[in-house]
């Protein structure tokens, strides 16, 4: 008989069988505890959906094999996953369905593209769902709890802090772009082939993606990252970014350099959204070491701007200069604890770059794609702004408000490529979406506490319901005279919609930079 070691008094202690009878029954308990809450629990749900005279929406069941087909088909995914798969399954199962569990018969997640269901969780019942932990497991290494990731009071706290600093003058001051937007420009300029010619292939979202960067973290820190300055600056064999190298000068490289370090941290984070449950599965030391890099450069700012708002607290008066260290300049008195306050200001960025770069790229491409389209932009921006030769109207927040098909191109473009395409919420409490159940899908659905309910952007912006039979096509005059609703979510909606929205004006601004020479006054 195997025994566990004796204990000094001389008795028997627990003997292996018996650990085992100990380990096995306390199993056995937890696991009839586990039915006994769960029957009670679903019980009550049930008695709840039938109070509120709700069917259940259209399922598809899935086991733990198909759900890992559906990630490695997701992982793996090189063409359009919107239009070729996902579009497919709701076609077949109706703008609301759920997928549920082969052999428990439970939900696993609510899928839905109906406008009332979306405006349900975002905005009349917002307490009753919260954000999943998707967002701040991918997160957490860069940055921790900050607006973006966190719910309740927390979120509320954090949303109450940042918001005064977007409204008004500070988001609507285009002066500082000029700078950052002529970088782009130079940067395809110096991809020229000869004088006069044509530029070479030129990646348009790695152009975009430093304009935000620098951008953004000017706003942010007062003082430009300076991406664009070095890329243009380096060697071509330099230009071919940090991908192409070696493990020691990859690792060198993201410790030199912020953008670098920015760039591999969200390449990681993108993986780690894409993997779900099993996030931890994207790491490494190059993960580990941009970390550390975008922590450090936002923690030296921050260290600066204490020190300067130190010193103006003891002369006692006020300047200019004491703005200088940009947003973080106006938030360092709300945060005394400035890891909170890093957290809050890379949460920011991250919300801001990719997003602004990627409905910039879009932007272009589809005005590349759309020449009818091109034309009646350039005449719509000269009509209103001028030449440089010839100039008629500055270019001012305000008047690229003013420039009504500039703003129809633009809702167009984050109509048909949202930067959030899919999202998701969980409920908090038993709930109720007003749409979806039943054969003819009109009765309301119950949500059970937990439950996921994903809603997909991408295909309600383009349901032909919605936005008629050419919903699938680029054309900004469909925006005349139209005022959308929450069939229309590229910024969000309710409590929790985004406070960087009226970046949308940025983008206006780059893509009429080529007809308006003049820069920004
Ligand atoms: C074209 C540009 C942008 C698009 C399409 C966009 C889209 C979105 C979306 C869909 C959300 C909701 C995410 C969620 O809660 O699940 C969001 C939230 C947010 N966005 Fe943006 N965004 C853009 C630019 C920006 C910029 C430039 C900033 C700031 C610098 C920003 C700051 C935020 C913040 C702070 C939130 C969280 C709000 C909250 O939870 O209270 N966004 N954005």
């Amino acid at each position: 008989m195997i025994k566990f070691a004796q204990p000094y008094d001389g008795e028997d202690s627990i003997t292996f069988e018996n650990a085992i009878l100990i380990t096995t029954s306390a199993l056995i308990v937890y696991v009839i505890l586990r039915l006994v809450r769960h029957t009670f629990l679903r019980r009550r749900f049930e008695a709840f959906a039938r109070v509120h005279g709700c069917a259940p929406p259209p399922a598809i069941t899935s086991s733990f094999l198909t759900g890992i087909q559906h990630k490695w088909k997701r992982l793996n995914q090189r063409g359009d996953m919107f239009n070729d798969y996902m579009n497919r399954v709701f076609q077949e199962n109706g703008p609301t369905h759920e997928i549920k569990n082969t052999w428990t018969g439970e939900t696993k997640a609510v899928y839905t593209i109906a406008p009332e269901n979306v405006k349900t969780m975002l905005s009349t019942k917002f307490s009753d769902y919260h954000r999943p932990r998707t967002m701040p497991n991918a997160l957490n290494p860069v940055m921790g709890q900050g607006v973006f990731t966190s719910n309740g009071e927390a979120w509320a706290h954090s949303r109450g802090l940042v918001r005064a600093q977007f409204s008004g003058k500070r988001v609507r001051d285009v002066s500082k772009l000029g700078k950052h937007m002529q970088n782009a420009f130079d940067t395809i300029e110096s991809n020229k082939i000869g004088k006069d010619s044509w530029t070479e292939e030129t990646e348009i979202l790695l152009v975009f993606n430093r304009f935000t960067l620098d951008s953004a973290t000017e706003f942010m820190f007062g003082t430009s990252a300076e991406s664009h300055e070095a890329f243009l600056r380096e060697s071509s064999e330099m230009k071919n970014t940090y991908k192409g190298m070696k493990s020691f000068s990859r690792y060198k490289a993201i410790l030199d350099d912020f953008a670098t370090a920015f760039d591999i941290a969200l390449d990681y984070v993108a993986l780690r959204l894409k993997l779900g449950r099993l996030w931890f599965l994207a790491d490494g030391l190059a993960f580990r070491l941009a970390c550390y890099k975008v922590r450090s450069y936002a923690d030296d700012y921050i260290r600066r701007a204490v020190a300067h708002a130190e010193v103006a607290k003891i002369n006692g008066k006020e300047t200019e200069d004491d703005r200088r260290f940009g947003l973080i300049s106006e938030l360092v008195e709300s945060y005394p604890d400035k890891v909170a306050l890093r957290n809050q200001v890379l949460q920011l960025l991250v919300a801001g770059r990719d997003t602004t770069a990627a409905t910039l790229t879009w932007a272009f491409i589809l005005l590349e794609a759309h020449p009818e389209v091109f034309a009646r932009l350039s005449h719509a921006v000269l009509e209103v702004f001028g030449t440089e030769t010839v100039p008629l109207a500055p270019v001012t927040y305000e008047n690229l408000r003013a420039c009504t098909y500039l703003q129809h191109v633009v809702f167009e473009v984050v109509r048909l490529y949202p930067t959030g395409p899919l999202n998701a919420r969980k409920a908090s409490v038993n709930s109720i979406l007003p749409t979806g159940g039943g054969r003819d899908g009109l009765k309301p659905i119950a949500v059970q506490k937990g439950t996921t309910v994903a809603y997909n952007t991408y295909l309600m912006h383009r349901r032909e319901e919605l936005w008629g039979p050419d919903a699938w096509k680029f054309r900004p005059a469909r925006w005349e005279g139209k005022k959308a609703s929450w069939e229309y979510i590229p910024f969000h909606g309710g409590p929790q919609t985004c406070l960087g929205r009226e970046s949308i004006h940025f983008v206006c601004l780059v893509i009429i930079t080529p007809y308006t020479i003049h820069k920004p006054h």
